[in-house]
């Protein structure tokens, strides 16, 4: 069977994102870093699997693919009979979690990209937040949770009763801002909290967790 090769960062937000689905689908993979520092990202090498110059990009056997959420939809459906199922149900069903995984994709993760950046990737940089941009995405953010909290008073998890992909794209960002200031947007929603507690538990993403630490 022909290898599966993700080239990325583990501290990439999309990259990250495809990490996490590959360890819930349990599918071996070959991680292949990309020193974005060194602006490897940006060469013939890489741009030859995303033109975009962007993480991640992923390669199965002659199947070349970038944007992590494509290559998460792909794993899922590949390898559907392996690991966690992460769609569910019936054709109903998986329109509404394809709403979800739209809203995580055009609402939740175009504020809390730009806050991920601002609060959590600036500082480590030695570069300045920009309070004002903090201040425009919070109330942002904060309208797009209460939209979750009334959705997860009705639905344990946001796509259907059970954690799909709408859950885990949701991870990488969560994770860099349950370390900042915004942490009391997420805590002040009780189902928004507890979901936040139920998801970033799980055994995969603390498999991701890992291999950050070992970077
Ligand atoms: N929509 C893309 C976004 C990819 C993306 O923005 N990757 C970032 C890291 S999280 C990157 O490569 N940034 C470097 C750059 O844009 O030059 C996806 O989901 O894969």
């Amino acid at each position: 069977m022909a290898a599966i090769r993700v080239h990325g960062s583990p501290f990439s937000t999309a990259s990250a994102r495809v990490l996490a689905t590959l360890y819930e689908k349990e599918v071996e993979f070959e991680f292949v870093p990309v020193d974005m520092r060194a602006g490897e990202h940006k060469k013939e090498s890489f741009l030859s699997i995303n033109p975009f110059g962007q993480v991640p990009g992923f390669e199965h056997g002659d199947l070349k693919l970038f944007e992590s959420r494509a290559i998460t939809k792909y794993v899922a459906n590949e390898y559907a009979e392996k690991g966690t199922h992460l769609v569910c149900g019936d054709s109903k069903k998986k329109a509404i979690i394809g709403v979800w995984m739209e809203v995580e994709a055009h609402q939740f993760d175009p504020v809390s990209s730009k806050l991920t950046w601002e609060l959590a990737v600036k500082p480590v940089y030695g570069m300045a937040t920009d309070k004002a941009v903090v201040e425009e995405n919070e109330a942002k953010l904060a309208k797009v949770l209460d939209v979750y909290e009334s959705r997860l008073a009705k639905s344990k998890y946001l796509g259907c009763e059970s954690f799909t992909l709408v859950d885990l794209h949701h991870l990488p960002n969560i994770n860099y801002l349950m370390g900042t200031e915004i942490k009391k947007l997420f805590d002040s929603r009780p189902h928004v909290s507890a979901w936040i507690a139920d998801i970033t538990a799980r055994p995969a993403w603390s498999k991701v967790l890992a291999m950050q630490k070992q970077q």
